[in-house]
């Protein structure tokens, strides 16, 4: 099964899906490659929007792959693995195209920082979501953090950050972290939610979008992810983390 999908939809949308739901769609360097991949392809002028979901109804994305990560333990180990996620997720964050991420299911951890590098969220009914990174002795590295506190209010982004804690889509919805819940088909949802975007010239999209990063690159949001990163990496090295992880793959090898 391919890690990841890249499909072209109706209306110049380019959609990726993560397509790991075996392990609820969690990061790989596989998938990062073909993330990189999408967002070259979304620059392309037959493109009007970029969207993110995950494969299956289960989850959008469990964040990084804890069993693919768990041999990262020194602090240069895990800076390598979160400074290129940052990077990729800056690319997402300045692409000069409208992006959305369609949360058909759960988000944790680095899955919520993917989907804050997007210009809009909307959820499935029932979704839930939370950046749980705090619950792994390690902060957001993948430049989530220092996108969400600039995208919701302070006070919102600092209690979902410090509290660590998974969110109903409805919570989701009055915090502004997802504009919209949705029913049912999450492309329909998707074309419906960004219909006023998809009748619009591809110039005028790019135009909007060049104007925010501009606002990115006065706020100095590369340099802002690159220290979340390497942050981050500092965390990822402690026991405390290493031994959240344990947890999280004994319990995983008791269920098989
Ligand atoms: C900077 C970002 C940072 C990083 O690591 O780089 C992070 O993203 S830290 C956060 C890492 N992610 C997590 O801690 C989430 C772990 N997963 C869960 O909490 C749950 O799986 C959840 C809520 C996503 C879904 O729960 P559900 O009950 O629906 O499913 P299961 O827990 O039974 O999982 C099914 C199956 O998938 C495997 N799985 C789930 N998440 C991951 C993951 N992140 N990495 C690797 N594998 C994952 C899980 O082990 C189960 O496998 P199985 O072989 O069937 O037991």
């Amino acid at each position: 099964m391919d890690p990841y999908i890249i499909s072209k939809e109706k209306n110049g949308v380019l959609l990726f899906t993560i397509n790991r739901p075996d392990r609820r769609n969690a990061i790989n360097y596989e998938v990062m490659s073909g993330l990189e991949k999408a967002i070259d392809m979304a620059a392309g002028n037959d493109i009007k929007v970029f969207a993110i979901t995950g494969a299956g109804d289960q989850a959008f994305c469990s964040g990084g792959d804890l069993s693919a990560f768990h041999s990262l333990k020194t602090e240069t180990q895990a800076y390598g693995m979160l400074s290129r996620m940052a990077g990729i997720l800056y690319k997402l964050l300045v692409l000069p195209k409208p992006t959305i991420a369609i949360l058909n299911g759960s988000a944790v951890g680095g899955g919520c920082e993917i989907a804050s590098a997007c210009d809009f969220r909307i959820g499935r009914e029932g979704m839930k979501a939370g950046f749980v990174q705090g619950n792994l002795a390690i902060t957001t590295g993948w430049g989530g953090g220092s996108i969400l506190l600039e995208k919701l209010p302070q006070n919102i982004a600092m209690k979902m950050l410090l509290d660590a804690k998974i969110h109903t889509a409805e919570e989701l919805r009055d915090f502004g972290f997802i504009h919209q819940i949705y029913k049912d088909d999450p492309i329909d949802a998707c074309l419906s939610f960004m219909s006023g975007s998809l009748d619009k010239e591809t110039t005028v999209l790019e135009a909007y979008k060049t104007m925010l990063n501009k606002k990115w690159k006065l706020l100095s949001m590369r340099e802002r992810m690159e220290e979340e990163a390497a942050r981050c990496a500092v965390l990822w090295e402690d026991d405390a983390h290493h031994k959240k992880v344990d947890e999280f793959m004994n319990k995983k090898n008791k269920n098989n």
